[in-house]
């Protein structure tokens, strides 16, 4: 026997017992600092209680041998019967670790690659050791329903102790109460005090349009729209006008809070890279920059005072309808999140819109018939346009911005919950991917297709399954989004009056077969350049 046999086989049996006192906190990612703080020293501890001269090779051997025997303990109880996710089907490697979907989450692929997942497993899969997937369509109700599952860590890993919170990452009655303020700031009556803006930033981005697409020049329609959405945004929530519709966004604010968003998302699928990531100095620096944009917009609103029920006007309570004030450092995280909520999602909306319907020339010409028609009857005012409405809703089927969804988590102070008969233990997060939802053959009769007359009234014969609590690219449930009908408001206006006012066709040498491959999926979507040239009608 070698003289560090004894320091290795108690180095093993210190490994195993660390996994089986920390396994029940395998699910509590509020507890990785407690536990890596408590993990490291312990080796070293062996080791000088072991040794009586300092030599570094047998702190090399404790250390190898104890996390060499503490991982492979965490595998075997991943992969064991033991695990109370064993039942649940799934890629071998998702038991093991979280980490494998890192390159996938990276490259903008999830949403595809949980629909093959779906296609390949079934309609429940173990996306990962703790992560649990649902496509069937009582799924919805069972997790974003009133008895449902709560926000996790996916969204808590972004909060910092002493630093405000936005309305996003906030569960329960926090939630509850801001989420209040919010109604009222995007309810019916607000959104009325939105129209002018809406007319504003559409009249601008016309100017821009019959500027820049002179001569048959192409152009990236996908850039237009985040512009135009983040001048209605900003418009809306702080009364701001950047301009970056007519600037081109020369200062590059779209293009910042975009990078941002994408980046901070890839990381929230792995709370330890995330905690780690926040030790990267750049990392740290653009949520320093961000919040520093965030306070110069309150700073400038506040200055400026209550000119227009804007966001800020709801969430500061400057009508005084409450008698607990909201904080300002709580405020200006919630009207930036605004900005951030606001612009990707509803400028992929239109991009996916023009997409399809230039590509299914019938649908373009009933649509086209149905503005010209609208636009016949009274040329300043939109009627219904269900033909659009349907047309926009159909390309949220296909393609919602948020594409995987915002996970939610069972309670970790809980018995667990069971859904649709699988008992899920507490901790595990959970997710209801609407994109493989929406293609859920159950759900959606040819679930594929683009057809929006699946959404027209009388259209049900024709579509056997046509489950609408399925369709869910705003979600659903309590924390569902508080912009979807202010969303559907500019997408209406600018749509209509774009269709109306151009005939549009892809550009020459544009991949648009391709096209939708480029859209990513970081719970934003960015997508590549949709390059459109567009002809004036009248
Ligand atoms: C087509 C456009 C839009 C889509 C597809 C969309 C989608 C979503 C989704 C899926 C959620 C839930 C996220 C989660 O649970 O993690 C959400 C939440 C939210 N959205 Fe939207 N959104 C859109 C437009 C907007 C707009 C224009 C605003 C304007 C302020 C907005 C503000 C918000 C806010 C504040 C939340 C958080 C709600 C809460 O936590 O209670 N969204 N959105």
């Amino acid at each position: 026997m070698s003289s560090s046999t004894p320091l290795i086989y108690s180095s093993i049996a210190l490994g195993v017992a660390n996994h089986l006192y920390w396994k029940r906190y395998e699910r509590d990612d509020t507890k990785l600092k407690t536990v890596a703080i408590s993990l490291l020293p312990q080796p070293a501890i062996l080791v000088a209680l072991a040794q009586r001269s300092f030599s570094l090779a047998p702190f090399i051997t404790s250390y190898a041998a104890f996390f060499l025997i503490l991982g492979t303990s965490i595998i075997l109880y991943r992969i064991s019967p033991f695990h109370p996710l064993a039942g649940v089907p799934g890629p071998f490697i998702a038991r093991i670790t979280k980490l494998w979907t890192y390159r996938i989450t990276a490259s903008g692929e999830l949403a595809r690659a949980m629909r093959k997942l779906h296609d390949e497993y079934g309609p429940v899969v173990r996306t990962g050791p703790n992560e649990v997937s649902f496509i069937d369509g009582d799924a919805v109700n069972a997790i974003y329903g009133t008895n449902g599952l709560p926000r996790g860590k996916f969204y808590t890993i972004r909060t910092e102790p002493g630093s405000p919170t936005n309305l996003l990452f906030t569960t329960g009655q926090t939630h509850q109460r801001r989420r209040t303020r919010w109604n009222r700031a995007l309810g019916t009556e607000s959104l009325k005090n939105y129209d002018d803006i809406i007319a504003r930033q559409t009249e601008e981005l016309l100017d821009v349009l019959a500027q820049d697409s002179k001569d048959g020049k192409p152009i990236d329609l996908t850039r237009k729209f985040q512009h135009y959405t983040f001048d209605v945004m900003s418009d809306v929530a702080f009364g701001r006008r950047f301009g970056v519709t007519k600037s081109d966004d020369s200062a590059g604010y779209v293009k910042f809070i975009l990078d941002f968003s994408e980046s901070i998302n890839i990381l929230a699928w792995l709370p330890w890279a995330f905690e780690a990531a926040g030790l990267i100095p750049h990392i740290a620096k653009v949520k320093k920059q961000l919040l520093g944009f965030a306070r110069e917009l309150a700073t400038s609103r506040a200055q400026a005072g209550a000119t227009q029920k804007d966001i800020w006007y709801h969430l500061m309570d400057e009508e005084d309808k409450e008698t607990q004030k909201p904080t300002m450092p709580e405020v200006v995280a919630d009207g930036i999140l605004a900005i951030i909520a606001g612009t990707d999602t509803s400028a992929a909306a239109m991009s996916s819109t023009v997409w399809f319907v230039l590509r299914h020339p019938e649908n373009y010409k009933m649509l086209q018939k149905e503005i010209n028609e609208d636009f016949a009857q009274n040329p300043d005012v939109r009627g219904e346009l269900p033909y659009l409405s349907a047309c926009i809703t159909e390309a949220l089927r296909l393609h919602p911005p948020n594409a995987t969804g915002g996970p939610r988590q069972v309670p970790r102070d809980g018995p667990g919950k069971v859904i649709l008969g699988k008992y899920l233990p507490e901790g595990t997060q959970v997710i209801v991917p609407p994109y493989s939802v929406h293609r859920n053959p159950n759900n959606f009769s040819s679930p594929t297709q683009y057809l929006p007359e699946r959404w027209l009234p009388g259209s049900k014969s024709k579509f056997p399954n046509h489950r609408s609590e399925t369709f869910i690219p705003f979600s659903h449930g309590a924390a569902s989004c508080v912009g979807r009908g202010l969303a559907h408001k500019e997408m209406l206006a600018l749509l209509s009056v774009l269709f109306y006012k151009y005939d549009m066709k892809f550009a020459d040498g544009f991949d648009a077969e391709s096209w939708e491959n480029t859209i990513m999926d970081y719970f934003i979507s960015p997508m590549g350049p949709l390059k459109i040239v567009l002809t004036a009608r009248h």
